[in-house]
């Protein structure tokens, strides 16, 4: 039997734009990997990743995206092999590579609080402070943070690589840890006391220097780092508009703070205007009850995306 041709051909789609730009970007595989492709996504940028699939797709054609160890990351950029990737600036800094440093993405795994790396003992140790630590033994992942902080205070002690569930460790095995914190609950899951801040941490932008030197790939990196940021900065906004008898906009105003520079429209209706504003999440239970009192009407709270100051 011979088909019709629109039944053996599907109807001609328009290629993919051919472009022989590409920007290889590193994404953190681990801790990071979902709130990192959830920001992505808030941003504008679709990614999928497959089951034990390294390279996501995505639906910009002109990223070419690789999950790699945030631990990694930083190596990779500062040799050259990709042109740019998120990863904390911890594992940066141990990295111990020239990176040039696009953008701070104050997010973590749980929270909006930034990752602590933190000198920790056991509740009943002894070890009150830094300088206890003399001529003691401490495991980390994070071995030249530890050594370098050691080494500023003039303390000699023992810094042994740890490969992970390093709370298990003390008191049996080692006299300390130096380990990643974020809500806290590890450390009091397992009995544990912060001795000192070693160093805090947030997701960074980091691009190879060749790549920012590039000029199509640095306006490129420097676009998605906006979108980002924007997204970030949406985060736990929300958008306000009402609308209120006209002569209750200065108690408005003086009453409610928070309502900061609206965008104010008269109405066709004589007498009324409309209110448009950004207001943090937390203090719209507040400001509803109180729009309501003042004789707003209409009130529509709705979500944002992003938003770009
Ligand atoms: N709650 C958290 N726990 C661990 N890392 C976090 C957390 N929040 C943010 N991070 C950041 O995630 C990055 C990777 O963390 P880490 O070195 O612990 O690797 P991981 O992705 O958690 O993998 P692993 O299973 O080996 O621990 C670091 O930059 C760290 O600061
Ligand atoms: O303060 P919290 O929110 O409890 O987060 C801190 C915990 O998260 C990390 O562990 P991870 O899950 O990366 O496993 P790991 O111990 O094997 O690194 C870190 O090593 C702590 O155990
Ligand atoms: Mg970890």
């Amino acid at each position: 039997m011979r088909l019709g041709v629109s039944a053996a051909i599907p109807a001609a789609r328009p290629m993919p734009e051919n472009t022989e730009k590409s920007l290889k970007l590193a994404l953190p595989k681990g801790s990071l990997q979902d709130p990192t492709l959830d920001l992505f996504e808030k941003a504008g940028y679709n990614i999928h990743v497959s089951s034990r699939g390294y390279r996501p797709a995505s639906d910009d054609s002109e990223l070419d995206i690789f999950l790699i160890r945030a631990q990694e990351i930083g190596q990779y950029i500062g040799q050259g092999f990709i042109d740019c990737g998120i990863t904390g600036l911890d594992w940066a800094t141990e990295a111990g590579r020239e990176l040039v440093d696009l953008a701070e993405l104050p997010y973590s795994r749980a929270t909006v609080r930034p990752t602590r790396w933190v000198l920790v003992v056991p509740e009943d140790s002894p070890i009150q402070k830094a300088e206890d630590l003399e001529g003691k033994r401490i495991a980390t992942e994070g071995v030249g943070i530890t050594k370098r902080y050691l080494a500023d205070k003039g303390i000699n002690a023992e810094v042994e690589f740890s490969w992970g569930a390093t709370e298990v460790k003390v008191p049996d095995l080692v006299d300390a840890i130096v380990d990643v914190t974020e809500t806290g609950s590890s450390i009091r899951a397992n009995k544990l006391r912060i001795v000192d801040t070693l160093l805090t941490s947030f997701p960074h932008f980091y691009a190879s220097a060749e790549a920012a030197a590039d000029p199509w790939k640095r306006e490129k990196m420097e676009r998605i780092c906006m979108l980002l940021k924007a997204a970030l900065d949406a985060r736990d906004k929300v958008g306000l508009k009402m609308n209120l008898p006209e002569d209750k906009l200065s108690v408005l105003l003086e009453t409610l703070p928070s309502l900061r520079r609206p965008t104010i429209s008269q109405l066709a209706d004589g007498g009324w205007v409309a209110v448009e504003t950004v207001v943090g999440e937390e203090v719209v239970r507040d400001i509803i009850p109180a729009l309501k009192q003042l004789g707003a009407e209409g009130i529509i709270e709705y979500p944002l995306n992003k938003l770009v100051l």
